[in-house]
């Protein structure tokens, strides 16, 4: 099941910076999925697109088939966002904040006492439990929040950054609660990160971003292979005729290598040589019409080596 699809978002601000610029990406129900990209890419302002934040310029989003801003109230109480800056009240304890946030979302007490022990339990929190929350260091704190987000059981949880500037004894148990989000409540995980490592360790996909664009998705495994690789790009007339199109030619030349994005198909291709004359000679045979056909060779070595490089915040 798809928890999220984003179609060709566009996001302009007031003073003309274009944010995002036609980004399209699929989140699959349960996953966790990381947006990786240098700094100004885009992250942020996706996902104050994505939490109903922001109205996008252009392009459509849906949750679990619905579409966000057409049912943006039904949307926020399915899902939760960590922000960069802590949502928790620092003055309260875990478990006075818990029980304020089950106060907002209206939950029942006795229910949100359940709820608040099973968290704690899951996450191994018993210890952080009295004590005003600002007697944590910062990596402490940002798994509390996370915590408290989780009280009002979301669909899917946002994390901008969750780990930025920890050391990686934090950053390591940030991990282990996301892997326990994922194990134990189901939730989708959408994440933003500047760490490649990070997005490897824990990604079922990674999205890499790139001036307000997918540059790449896939898994991480995937996207390794897909550095070696070059791309076979079709072009088509439009989005009806490439997604025509598309069924015909993954029935010949395989779903895992071939990917439909808007009037274009891109095939990933260890042989693009050989996969160009198969595949013009596949189409003319046909008969389908296309614009063109074209070997690309992706600057995904370059995008990478910038992301973990100096720029990016380094691991
Ligand atoms: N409120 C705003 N008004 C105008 N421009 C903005 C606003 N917020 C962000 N931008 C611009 O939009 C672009 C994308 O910024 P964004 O914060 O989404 O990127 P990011 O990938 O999250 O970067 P970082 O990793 O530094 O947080 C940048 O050029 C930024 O200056």
């Amino acid at each position: 099941m798809i928890a999220i699809n984003v179609e060709n978002l566009v996001k302009k601000y007031r003073n003309g910076v274009q944010a995002l610029d036609g980004i399209s990406l699929t989140v699959g129900s349960g996953e966790i999925f990381s947006l990786l990209g240098q700094n100004g890419a885009g992250k942020s302002t996706l996902i104050n697109v994505l939490t109903t934040y922001l109205r996008p310029t252009f392009g459509k989003v849906t949750m679990f088939g619905k579409d966000v801003y057409e049912e943006a109230t039904e949307i926020r109480s399915r899902i939760a966002c960590v922000a960069q800056r802590t949502s928790i009240d620092s003055h309260l304890s875990l478990s006075e904040n818990m029980m304020f946030q089950s106060k907002l979302y209206k939950i029942r007490k006795i229910e949100a006492k359940q709820r608040m022990e099973t968290l704690i339990a899951c996450f191994g929190l018993e210890r952080y439990l009295k004590y005003p929350v600002s007697s944590y260091s910062g990596g402490v704190k940002r798994r509390l929040d996370i915590a408290l987000n989780m009280m009002s059981n979301p669909k899917i949880l946002f994390l901008d950054e969750p780990t930025v500037g920890m050391d990686i004894q934090s950053r390591m148990a940030m991990w282990q609660m996301m892997k326990k989000i994922r194990a134990d409540f189901g939730t989708t995980i959408f994440l933003t990160t500047h760490y490649l490592e990070e997005a490897d360790q824990l990604s079922d996909t990674i999205c890499i971003m790139k001036d307000g664009k997918e540059a790449a998705q896939g898994t991480p495994h995937a996207l390794r292979n897909y550095l070696r690789q070059d791309v076979v790009e079709i072009s088509f007339d439009s989005k009806e005729r490439a997604k025509d199109s598309f069924r015909r030619i993954t029935n010949t030349f395989g779903l895992e290598r071939t990917n439909l994005r808007s009037e274009k198909i891109i095939i990933n291709s260890p042989k693009s040589g050989e996969d160009l004359v198969h595949v013009s000679r596949f189409l003319l045979e046909e008969q389908i019409t296309f614009m063109g056909i074209n070997i690309l060779q992706p600057s995904l070595d370059d995008v990478f080596i910038r992301l973990t490089g100096k720029q990016m915040g380094v691991s």
